[in-house]
């Protein structure tokens, strides 16, 4: 955690080195790097998730690169899989029927959407999850992205807002 003016005079490469775990998306790491300096924290959200309004299908797949499996909890040493482990760790991997479940719907949702089930796991629990996954299998493939693309901002939000501090 660094705070807010701290980040507003950082050299902008290691100001986007601090922003790049929160989203494997470059585009939007560097276009906050450039918008800086922010007046507040919120000025900061506010513009982080103006940027991240423009994404589409695109950011969205560029983004799963790094995101594991809901329930797989990630490997590595990288700050984006502490992050996803972290996040995660509501999800109980103690509940064999619930790891049992969570296996089999990821496996659903990538055979009719082709890609990573995405859900802002802060907050949720295995079963929350697993409920939100059952929901999310009924939607059509175009509110399925605008569904996955609002789970992404929102990890990316909370990431953010857990790297930039007062
Ligand atoms: N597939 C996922 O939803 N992964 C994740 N959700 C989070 O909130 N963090 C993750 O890594």
């Amino acid at each position: 955690m660094i705070a807010l003016n701290h980040f507003n005079q950082l050299p902008g490469d290691e100001a986007a080195a601090l922003l790049q775990p929160c989203v494997a998306i470059p585009g939007w790491t560097a276009a906050l790097v450039a918008a800086r300096p922010f007046a507040s924290l919120a000025e900061l959200q506010q513009t982080a998730s103006d940027i991240a309004g423009a994404w589409g299908r695109a950011e969205l797949e560029q983004a799963l690169s790094a995101h594991p499996r809901i329930g797989e909890k990630p490997a590595g040493a990288q700050a984006h899989a502490a992050l996803s482990r972290q996040e995660q760790s509501a999800v109980d991997n103690r509940d064999a029927q619930l790891a049992a479940a969570l296996r089999e719907g990821n496996a659903r949702y990538e055979a009719r959407f082709g890609r990573v089930f995405l859900i802002r796991a802060k907050g949720r629990s295995g079963e929350e999850i697993l409920h939100a996954l059952e929901q999310r299998l009924t939607n059509s493939d175009a509110e399925e992205i605008a569904a996955a693309l609002e789970q992404l901002r929102e990890i990316t939000l909370l990431r953010l807002a857990g790297a930039i501090g007062e």
